[in-house]
């Protein structure tokens, strides 16, 4: 196991800037998710950290050490990728066995780590066959575990599972989750997919355009997104935005739109004086309730509610702009239904209007 650092790291291929001088540090045992949309430098910084790219400019330690020099190969970490080409000739046994035979272990030592981790793995049925027989999810678990018989301090995943459907993908992920908590590997898992994220990491490091937007637990990043692309680009339905005037009564400051106004709270009264008079509101839709459950209490209009097992989604607007939240399946309200709306105190977020926009414009500078 070991210890990451980065510090400045930028990744360039000739004239195109992937990674734009990002530090971060990942402890001895975390497991970490790098989530971003494509293109956003996930693969660039992950394949720094294996070494399987040069870094252009800042530093990259395992332990202490700067590796930047180190090849691939010397740095005892372990890649999967989505394309888990395995060798169709030769057997699953063989396929495991191969980078230690590749290493010059004997084969006394082979045989027992090839057996360990295909027991770990549950693949001692599959040993004997060849790749051709397997499953997708079968496939990938032998991937897998061809990464990680070498027992590497570092195992990075890229998109390991992105392919698989969704009952596959489960299960992979409970059992990449289970290898973590058996093992404590120092994990690394490259994904675009939110929802996979948070839910395996112990930390998620959000990325768009070639900078860390934020890295923390995954409860901070759903509930304290730092700016808006974060907020907007975490969370299933997607968070609810919209723009709204600020403006101090009294000792309170108040938020203003399409006709209505709400006293913020306490929480937010720094955050609206830093905004001044305009601000981008956002609430994720766990986070508002029908019925008048709180302070902060609109009007609005139900536009439609879609049934679904556990949940129903109801679309509510308030002037032009429409909220979803999320319901339990007793709450049906009828379309064209005027009802409060309680947005939780706790949970409204304030960014600057131009959030989003400011974070391209800063790069593109
Ligand atoms: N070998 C390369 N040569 C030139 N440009 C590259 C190379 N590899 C990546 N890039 C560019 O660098 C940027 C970041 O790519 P990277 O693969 O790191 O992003 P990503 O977030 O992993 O995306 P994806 O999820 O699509 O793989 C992109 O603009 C990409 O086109």
């Amino acid at each position: 196991m070991a210890s990451i650092k980065a510090t400045g790291l930028v990744k360039r291929y000739g004239t195109v800037k992937a990674v734009h001088g990002i530090d971060f540090e990942i402890a001895d045992g975390e497991f970490v998710a790098i989530l971003g949309p494509s293109g956003c430098g996930k693969s660039s910084t992950m394949r720094m950290i294996a070494g399987l790219e040069t870094v252009s400019e800042g530093t990259i330690e395992i332990d202490g050490k700067v590796v930047n020099d180190v090849r691939a190969r010397d740095r005892n970490v372990a890649m999967s990728f989505e394309s888990y080409a395995l060798y169709p000739t030769i057997s699953i046994y063989e396929n495991i066995a191969f980078p230690l035979r590749s290493a010059g272990m004997n084969a006394d030592e082979i045989d027992r780590r090839v057996r360990d981790i295909a027991e770990k793995m549950e693949l001692v049925p599959l040993l004997g066959l060849k790749p051709q027989g397997l499953s997708s999810g079968q496939a990938q678990r032998v991937g897998l575990a061809r990464a990680l018989v070498r027992k590497p301090s570092v195992f990075l995943l890229d998109e390991p599972i992105s392919h698989l459907d969704t009952r596959q993908r489960y299960r992979m992920r409970r059992f990449i989750k289970q290898l973590h908590q058996q093992y404590h590997y120092t994990m690394i898992y490259v994904t675009h997919d939110q929802e996979e994220a948070l839910a395996l990491a112990d930390r998620v490091m959000v990325m768009s355009n070639g900078l860390i937007q934020q890295m923390a637990p995954p409860d901070e990043i759903y509930a304290r997104p730092v700016n808006a692309f974060v907020a907007g680009f975490v969370g299933e339905p997607p968070i609810n935005f919209f723009d709204c005037r600020l403006a101090r009564d009294g000792g309170r400051w108040t938020l203003a739109f399409e006709g209505q106004t709400l006293t913020l709270p306490e929480r937010l009264s720094d955050k609206a004086a830093q905004l001044g008079s305009e601000a981008l509101a956002a609430v994720r839709p766990h986070f508002l309730s029908i019925g008048a459950n709180g302070p902060l209490v609109l009007e609005g209009k139900v536009f439609v509610t879609e049934e679904l097992q556990d949940q129903n989604l109801v679309m509510v607007d308030v002037g032009k702009v429409r909220f979803t939240l999320v319901a339990h399946p007793s709450v049906r309200p009828r379309r064209g239904e005027v009802v409060p709306l309680t947005i939780d105190a706790d949970h409204l977020l304030l960014f600057p209007q131009d959030n989003s926009r400011r974070i391209d414009d800063d790069l593109a500078a």
